[in-house]
């Protein structure tokens, strides 16, 4: 399997009057096409892994490397380029922009990313959106959509510039169950029919079964996972 993303000592403490310590000595490796569920105790340092995961945040020390490029040579634009291009991010709440279209907001990471015409954006919009069910909702602002739909819109915007690698923070986590299960197929498929790589964090443990691995973190550590199939989440006590 070929690498996507690694890491190697990542560590991450913010500089307070004591300091605090989110991410701690993490080094792992995550092929293409695994889907990866992130689990841990509240406040063990999840969502700051996939922010550093994702280029959000910078390390403190350690590196993450994507496609084989060591990120932390990069300044900011090289940083935002390649999240552009090979990271798509859904999070919790949607964060749609609410004057904007389900399509439109779909179509905002390929206005950044300038290679496709205005015609082809609007078409590749569409056809994200549809594929997601949601082709009758394509000019409905967020406020007009149902809480999954929205996470829906949020997927499809991940996937607008056809990033390799999709990062989400508890994407279900707002949801009710049916529309829970519906945008956790939607990750799944991602993966097993269009080679994507999925990383998840969550904190419903049925979920991270289904899911080919899981990381484990406790008080910023990773506990367990850290390389491909040294750890399977069914084995989990
Ligand atoms: N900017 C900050 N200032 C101070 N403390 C912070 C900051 N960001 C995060 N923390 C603390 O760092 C720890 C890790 O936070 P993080 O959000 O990564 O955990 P998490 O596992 O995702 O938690 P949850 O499951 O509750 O979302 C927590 O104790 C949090 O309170």
């Amino acid at each position: 399997m070929n690498t996507l993303i690694e890491t190697k000592d990542l560590t991450r403490i913010l500089r307070e009057a004591v300091p605090v310590a989110l991410v701690r000595d993490v080094s792992l490796s995550i092929g293409e096409r695994e889907f990866v569920a992130v689990t841990g105790p509240s406040g063990s340092g999840k969502s700051s892994l996939l922010y550093l995961l994702g280029l959000l945040d910078r390390p403190t020390d350690g590196t993450v490397t994507i496609r084989g490029r060591d990120t932390a040579l990069m300044d900011e634009d090289e940083r935002a380029a390649m999240r552009l291009v090979n990271i798509g991010f859904v999070f919790q709440f949607h964060f749609l922009l609410p004057e904007f279209t389900a399509r439109e907001n779909v179509e905002i990471p390929m206005r950044k990313l300038r290679h496709l015409g205005r015609n082809e954006m609007r078409q590749r919009a569409s056809d994200l959106l549809a594929a997601l069910g949601l082709a009758d909702h394509l000019d409905k602002r967020p406020d007009q959509l149902s809480g999954g739909q929205r996470q829906r819109v949020a997927v499809a915007r991940a996937l607008a510039n056809d990033p390799p690698l999709i990062l989400a923070d508890e994407p279900t986590g707002s949801l009710d169950s049916q529309s829970s299960e519906q945008v956790f197929m939607i990750l799944e498929k991602l993966v097993r029919e269009q080679g994507k790589t999925v990383i998840a964090v969550t904190h419903d443990l049925e979920m991270a079964s289904r899911m080919d691995r899981r990381l484990h973190l406790i008080d910023g550590r990773l506990t367990m996972g850290a390389a491909t199939g040294d750890f399977r989440s069914t084995h989990e006590p």
